[in-house]
């Protein structure tokens, strides 16, 4: 796991070998010590050159092992012990230096670095903080504030950057490990002490307070109740007031509060169900890693709506040359002013040059027939989407990919009404396009695994976190989105605010209240696809008794929400007042509050005092509770999947680790029993009656959220 070679007679070069990011493993720990002792034991040798094995130099601890028990050599020993040595070591940087990675690089006495290289200390992101020795070597060479916003953020730097910061000493450009060989053996003799960062003394800014309580601030703002970005505060600021060795006492304390905590658990899932998303497989056998994607050089986008533009731009931005259809001149021309300055910006933000050579704007739809993919972005009604793939099938070549960005509708269908249903696929973005991480690609039973595997591969270019999902109405995110939003609508009734449930969903983590939410996204929304299904308007049978709908109990005060005009952000009103259409600032509307208790009153419903666990439990439960069916249906193949699509499309808070992994962490027991609560106190809310799978899982003892797939036997997987 840690290569040795005697080089110009007089240099040891240990390479870590353990691909493919060269973390540190307890193998390879024990590589270093042993190849390490050998080299200071050697008399032939006069210097040590460190690298990584395949252009990487290190991705950082083994995150796998956090989850077992600690074996092996501990890092930070072994670490401080290749700083004491008495010849000079010298990193030799390529790729990524990461997290334990750069903290190695960091007891090295010099750190040469490839141009294309990144640095980091990521371990914030993983609910961890840099202990070994990263808290306290680093501010000691960069400084306080500086080494403060690298720990509390994780962010990576350049090369450039990082010479620019004083982290490493030179940049090539070269071929890394033959000039860190060049430069070790000019370090011979030089004296070593100044080059141990830890006996260096931090230099230390004289508003040391004010600075750490400026960043606690920003903290408590970004990073609302996470605890690793608090604790890397404290131990920077040991850092700052004590010597090394108390210091370094501090960073371990801080770190055994954080190994232990939920939140370091979830987060850490979270790395890897990032990435465990990504590898689909199909009844039929094909799977990610066998079935190659077509190379996309062009592509539609048919509507320049928010979608459409924001789908163009993510296009354009990687180099794929796009035409942008409307239907008429007007709309055309203010997508296209639209599509142009997002993509300046973007291009600005990025310091790159704007791709605007590839943008080609047109009322045509005939000059889409020699695309190699399309996506549709119109209006979400399926009559319109169908006379577009119809139009489509007849005018694009048999090759083209016809792709939907529909956000529910039935994709089989769109498939059905062309000559090509295995080369239809749904690629839901989310909004806005261009920012939003999230793209659920919606496999319909006739989608071709090469069409999968390209909508895929096409989502990973443009930046996207691809989740392959089956095709149901409302897919996996908006089907789950429904019992939760049904949860708060009915929790109003009861006798809750809408700004008390935000509240307790924000102080959980969300980024946003349910309503909150609902005002940015448009109230109209869903109140046309209930009139729509028959559950509001003048369709609904008067003979109906209130407040049921279906067979089922029904909340009507959205649609009474809506009759009012108040559409949420877009008219200022929703169910929160803004200071005009279109502001963000949202103040609770005493209107809404008169509109609650009339209706209360009507209905004779004598408002009850609702606690903040009850709001977390039934919104949360009945949200996990869809997950289990979604399971059950094929509909997402892992827990994973759903957690990964609710924290990238729906705020839910990373160090809760998504809906499936709060449910597991809470305990499956618990969840079910709530449920079954809940249930008897609401026979008519079917969302609340526990899934079977949720029983199944209790009944066999609630094994680990890895373990369940196990015990999901689908009938048929929609994947
Ligand atoms: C009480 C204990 C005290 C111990 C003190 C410990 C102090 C140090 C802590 C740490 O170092 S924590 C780890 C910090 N490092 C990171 O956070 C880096 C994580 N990795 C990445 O960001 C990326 O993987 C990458 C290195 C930038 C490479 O990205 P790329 O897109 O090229 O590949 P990926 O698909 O992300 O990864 C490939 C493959 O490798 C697995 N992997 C990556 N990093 C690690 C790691 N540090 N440990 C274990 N496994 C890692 C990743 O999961 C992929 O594998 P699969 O999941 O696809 O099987």
């Amino acid at each position: 796991m840690a290569r040795y070679e005697l080089v110009k007679r007089s240099v040891a070069l240990i390479t870590l070998t353990n691909p493919p990011v060269n973390s540190l493993s307890s193998a390879v720990r024990h590589g270093i010590a042993k190849t390490m002792d050998r080299a200071l034991s050697d008399p032939k040798v006069t210097a040590v050159v460190i690298c990584g094995e395949n252009g990487r130099f290190c991705g950082g601890a083994d995150i796998r092992e956090f989850a077992g028990p600690m074996r092996g050599p501990p890092l930070l020993p072994l670490l401080d012990s290749i700083e004491a040595g008495e010849k000079p070591v010298v990193a030799a940087i390529e790729g990524v230096a990461l997290g334990g990675g750069l903290e190695l690089a960091l007891v090295c006495h010099y750190r040469i670095a490839h141009s294309k290289a990144r640095l980091g200390l990521p371990e914030v992101t993983l609910g961890l903080l840099p202990a070994a020795g990263g808290t306290q070597r680093l501010p000691r060479l960069i400084g306080i504030p500086a080494a403060l916003e690298l720990i509390t953020t994780g962010r990576h730097v350049s090369s450039q950057e990082a010479l620019k910061l004083g982290i490493v000493d030179q940049v090539t450009e070269q071929n890394v490990c033959e000039v860190a060989v060049e430069f070790a053996l000019r370090a011979v003799a030089k004296p070593l002490s100044s080059r141990r960062l830890s006996a260096l003394t931090v230099p230390c800014p004289p508003d040391l307070d004010a600075l750490l309580e400026a960043v606690t601030m920003q903290i408590q703002k970004k990073a609302r109740g996470m605890m690793a970005p608090l604790a890397c505060v404290q131990a920077v600021r040991a850092a700052a007031t004590m010597p090394y060795s108390q210091g370094i006492k501090r960073e371990s304390e801080l770190m055994a509060t954080l190994f232990n905590s939920g939140q370091a658990r979830a987060l850490q899932y979270c790395f890897f169900a990032e990435r465990t998303a990504g590898k689909w497989t199909l009844p039929s056998g094909a799977q990610w890693n066998d079935t190659k994607p077509r190379e996309i050089r062009s592509a539609a986008v048919i509507g320049l709506g928010t979608m459409g533009r924001g789908i163009a731009v993510s296009l354009a931005r990687v180099g794929i040359s796009v035409i942008a259809v409307e239907s008429d001149k007007k709309l055309m021309e203010t997508g296209r002013q639209m599509v142009i300055g997002m993509l300046e910006r973007d291009a600005k933000r990025r310091g790159v040059s704007a791709s605007l050579n590839l943008l080609k704007f047109t009322l045509s739809l005939q000059d889409l027939k020699d695309v190699d993919l399309v996506i549709e972005a119109v209006f979400e009604d399926m009559a319109l989407k169908k006379r577009v793939f119809q139009e489509l099938s007849k005018l694009c070549r048999p090759t083209t990919l016809l792709c939907s960005n529909t956000s529910g509708l039935d994709v089989d269908a769109l498939a059905g009404v062309t000559d090509r249903p295995q080369l239809v696929i749904g690629m839901h973005f989310f909004s806005p396009a261009h920012v939003m991480k999230l793209l659920e690609v919606v496999c319909g039973p006739r989608s071709s695994s090469e069409t999968i595997a390209t909508a895929m591969s096409l989502g990973k270019r443009m930046e996207k976190v691809s989740v392959a999902v089956g095709n149901c109405p409302g897919f996996v995110g908006n089907r789950m989105l429904k019992p939760y939003s049904d949860q708060a609508t009915f929790l109003l009734e009861e006798g809750a605010t809408p700004e008390q449930i935000d509240k307790v969903l924000e102080d959980f983590g969300f980024a946003m209240g349910v309503f909150r939410m609902s005002d940015l996204a448009g109230l109209d929304v869903g109140w046309r696809v209930r009139k729509e299904s028959g559950l509001t308007g003048p369709d609904v049978d008067p003979k109906n008794p209130p407040r049921r709908r279906q067979g089922r109990k029904y909340c009507p005060i959205p649609d009474m929400v809506c009759e009012q005009g108040r559409f949420g952000q877009k008219t200022g009103r929703g169910w929160y007042m803004y200071d005009k259409p279109g502001g963000t600032n949202a103040k609770p509307d005493p209107l809404i509050q008169n509109l609650l208790e009339t209706y209360r009153s009507r209905y004779g419903i004598k408002p009850r005092n609702i606690t903040d666990q009850e709001i977390i439990d039934r919104c949360l439960f009945a949200l996990a509770n869809e997950g289990f069916r979604i399971l059950e249906d094929g509909i997402a193949a892992r827990p994973e999947d759903i957690d990964v699509i609710y924290q990238f499309g729906y705020g839910f808070p990373r160090h809760r680790g998504g809906p499936m992994f709060y449910a597991s962490m809470v305990g499956l027991e618990r969840v079910l029993e709530r449920l079954e609560h809940y249930h008897q106190a609401h026979p008519d809310v079917p969302h609340l009656e526990p899934s079977p799978l949720l029983k199944k899982l209790v009944a066999c003892g609630s094994p680990p959220i890895q373990k369940w797939r196990e015990h999901i036997k689908t009938m048929h997987s929609h994947l």
